[in-house]
């Protein structure tokens, strides 16, 4: 294909990242002339990104909450298509993908993308180690795979390449958000990881939190938001962070229980 082959994703747990990489790689014949854009630090998301005709955009994000995480938005509507053919892909933990696609492919037109094809895939929840553990598993790769292969026949046989219809509600239906015991909704926006006495003040955490928000001298303290992104519980070497709000708790176990069966990748093409 004629064209170059470019990833833009946010993962703070990385199951974004490896369906992102893995449709670029099949859709790439040389795998080191992909131009990989990680924006889930920070700084790169200072940094301005735009892109041309010439170019094919693999773009994912996580769902939160049933939609592209809002805390994106801005840094998602800086980016400029100029033309670009683009591919939105959401990863989501078994739940539901609610509106998220439909709404990321949304906003990468509104930017000059030409969407072409979209997916969502499932990941290990964010908040558990049980919810679609180990997730994208072979099976969501094989699909990735055929995924790939079908956008690769698109570019290169038609035309005048075709835009892609994804599922979603329009316009887009509110966050979700968890219940209590009683069915009311419940905020756990400020709620913010704990730190054990496990806790040998490597520093991942500061480097790896998504908002900047952990403390460098005293990483139990928080200096910013905590959107629940799952990076320094999963990825602390020691399992020195935790949460022990009893709304965020009750969330996760009611998650690992209601949506237990096993929900499999949609493409669009
Ligand atoms: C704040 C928050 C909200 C989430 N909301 C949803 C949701 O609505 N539906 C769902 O199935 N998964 C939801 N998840 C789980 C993530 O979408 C899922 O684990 C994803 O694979 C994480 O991607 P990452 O590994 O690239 O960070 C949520 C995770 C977080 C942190």
């Amino acid at each position: 294909m004629n064209k170059k082959i470019n990833t833009l994703y946010f993962s703070a747990t990385d199951t974004t990242k490896k369906i992102v990489l893995g449709i670029a790689e099949k859709l790439s014949k040389n795998m080191s002339n992909i131009n990989h854009i990680d924006f889930t630090l920070p700084e790169a998301r200072k940094k301005p990104v735009s892109f041309t005709k010439e170019d094919v955009v693999v773009v994912g994000v996580p769902v939160y909450a049933g939609r592209v995480p809002n805390v994106l938005l801005k840094y998602l509507n800086t980016i400029t298509g100029n033309g670009a053919l683009a591919i939105p892909v959401v990863v989501y933990g078994n739940r539901n993908y609610d509106d998220a696609l439909i709404e990321l492919k949304d906003i990468l037109e509104s930017n000059g993308f030409k969407v072409i094809a979209g997916g969502a895939f499932i990941g290990e929840h964010s908040f558990s180690k049980i919810l679609a553990k180990n997730r994208p598993d072979e099976k969501d790769m094989a699909i990735v795979s055929d995924f790939a292969k079908q956008i690769y026949k698109k570019i290169t046989t038609q035309d005048e390449i075709q835009t892609v219809i994804v599922n979603g509600n329009k316009p887009y239906r509110k966050y979700y958000m968890p219940k209590d015991k009683n069915g009311n909704p419940v905020d756990i926006r400020k709620v913010k990881p704990k730190t054990n006495s496990n806790c040998i003040d490597c520093k991942l955490c500061v480097s790896i939190c998504p908002m900047g928000s952990i403390d460098y001298q005293d990483v139990s303290k928080f200096n910013g938001i905590c959107i629940k992104c799952g990076a320094c519980i999963k990825k602390c070497p020691v399992n020195a962070k935790y949460y022990d709000d009893k709304d965020y708790l009750r969330h996760k176990h009611e998650l690992e229980i209601d949506c237990i069966e096993r929900r499999e990748p949609e493409i669009f093409i």
